[in-house]
């Protein structure tokens, strides 16, 4: 947890994920920063005195017994100008996570803290250098894994999205302003501010909340990619086509039936757009005939059809040199057309046949013919795939500002309190009710930018973010 008593502490954190890097990162920031790293640095020139702001300094960290840690380069950046509006100090290492671990843990003893998940940018909102839809655009930007995706997130790091709420806010606070008025002047009040004027200036605000909220819809895939999930029958090719589409063997492929027993999660790129594949354990009936199911392929089945309730896509699999069979047909009646793409496999045997496909045609799903051997098929499906699931949300455009999860819901809950708003003002429910309205959706929207806004809500929001941030 954030907590704001420990504010004045000087932290130190690895700001560069953790791995082998070329270079790796370490940065402090507080009253100390300087002062520590002027005990840990033994700069290379014999002419430095002190940091340049905004210059990198080359030099070597030593430890308490003047041993070498590491050959660095050095940058200071004096608050309130830096990232987090404090004194700033990065030490570039050479990235190894045990370089790092040890100019770290020399940092801290020298007398900075470590750094809580997202402090840095908790301080940069603190000290007024982010607002709160900067400070989640540094998440999502970290987190984007696309460049749509990052596009979106570069909008409101800029600040767009916080400009626009507060402009917003400027629009009702005048309405406000003159509701004011009419409460203190009774006597003039239709002049000051006749009912339907003000239910239309409350009208005007939520029409551009909707359009905002309309966009999280239009760019929920490209900022969070699509869950598409393979599924069908066992020995139907689900596991061939997982290794086809990502360019490499990743599930096992046997011909053996139920050889994928859990799932098996991939991350591709469809042109632009991030697509999580999963791969799933192949549904089979327990006959008499077929070897008994165990719990471990009963449980991967289990889980099969809770990722299918959740895709943004199925793509159902079937054997395209057999005709279909009933453990396919009764999985199709489950899955809606609409968000299903039926895949008729093995398009490469003699035994294929396009009309196997026939009744699931007739169910009213789309369907594509593939081999996982020869990559007939792939690149079609890949579009098909890509088109079907952003459903003709086209690329976002370089304007568009799309609210987080927080955000829309604060939103939706201000659009309400304006609608009824209108609907009181045009049923001339006095004019101090209506102001109470008003003030309402003005504080809530506030809590957006995060002028008003909670401990607790600050703290869920930092504690998304990584170490460093
Ligand atoms: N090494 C490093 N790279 C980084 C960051 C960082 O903190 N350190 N960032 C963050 O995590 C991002 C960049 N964000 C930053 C935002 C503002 C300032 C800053 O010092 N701003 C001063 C600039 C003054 C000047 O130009 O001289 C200012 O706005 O006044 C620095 C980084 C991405 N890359
Ligand atoms: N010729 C040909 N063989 C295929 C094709 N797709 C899959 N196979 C073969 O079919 C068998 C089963 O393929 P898998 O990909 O393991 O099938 P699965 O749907 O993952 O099966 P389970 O994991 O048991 O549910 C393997 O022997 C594959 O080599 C294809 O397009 N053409
Ligand atoms: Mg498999």
């Amino acid at each position: 947890m954030l907590d704001p008593r420990r504010s004045r502490d000087t932290i130190a954190a690895i700001a560069t994920p953790p791995g082998d890097g070329g270079v790796g990162i370490v940065r402090i920031s507080g009253d100390r920063s300087r002062a520590i790293a002027a005990r840990i640095f033994r700069p290379a020139r014999a002419s430095f005195t002190e940091f340049i702001p905004y210059t990198l300094h080359y030099g070597r960290i030593v430890d308490g017994r003047d041993a070498v840690l590491d050959d660095v380069l050095v940058a200071c950046m004096p608050g309130p100008g830096s990232y987090t509006g404090e004194d700033v100090v990065e030490i570039n290492c050479h990235g190894g996570r045990a370089v790092l671990a040890a100019v770290l843990e020399e940092v801290l003893r020298c007398g900075a803290r470590l750094a809580e998940r997202g402090e840095f940018t908790y301080r940069a909102f603190m000290h007024g250098r982010l607002d709160l839809t900067q400070a989640e655009a540094v998440a999502e930007m970290i987190h984007a894994p696309t460049r749509s995706a990052a596009h979106l997130a570069q909008a409101k790091l800029s600040g767009l999205l916080g400009q626009r709420i507060a402009a917003l806010r400027t629009r009702l606070e005048a309405l406000r302003a003159a509701l004011a008025v009419a409460v203190d002047f009774p006597d003039d009040e239709v002049e000051c501010l006749p009912p339907e004027a003000l239910a239309g200036g409350v009208a005007g605000v939520r029409v551009d909340i909707m359009d905002l909220l309309r966009a999280v819809d239009r760019t929920r895939t490209w900022r969070e990619g699509a869950l598409v999930v393979l599924a069908g029958r066992v020995n139907a090719g689900k596991s061939s086509l997982m290794n086809g589409l990502l360019g490499r063997t990743r599930a096992i492929v046997t011909d053996q039936p139920g050889t994928t027993r859990d799932y098996l999660e991939e991350t591709v790129t469809l042109d632009g757009l991030s697509v999580r594949l999963v791969d799933t354990a192949g549904m089979r009936a327990d006959t008499a005939a077929a070897p008994r199911i165990d719990a471990v392929e009963a449980a991967g089945m289990a889980m099969g059809r809770e990722l299918m309730d959740r895709a943004d896509l199925v793509l159902l699999l079937a054997d395209g040199t057999a005709p279909l069979d009933s453990g396919t047909l009764s999985l199709a009646t489950v899955l809606s057309p609409e968000r299903t793409l039926a895949v008729l496999t093995r398009r490469d045997l003699p035994g294929f046949d396009p009309a196997h496909g026939a009744p699931l045609a007739g169910l009213g799903f789309e369907l594509v013919e593939i081999s996982s051997v020869t990559g007939h098929g792939l690149d079609t499906l890949c579009a098909r795939v890509r088109e079907r699931v952003l459903a003709g949300a086209g690329q976002p455009d370089p304007d568009e500002l799309a609210p987080n999860a927080r955000q829309a819901a604060i939103l939706a809950e201000a659009a309400e309190e304006l609608r009824q708003l209108e609907a009181d003002a045009l049923a001339a429910v006095p004019y101090d009710l209506l102001g109470v309205r008003l003030e309402t959706a003005c504080v809530t929207l506030s809590s957006i930018t995060g002028e008003i806004t909670s401990q607790e809500v600050l703290a869920s929001i930092f504690d998304t973010f990584c170490i460093g941030k």
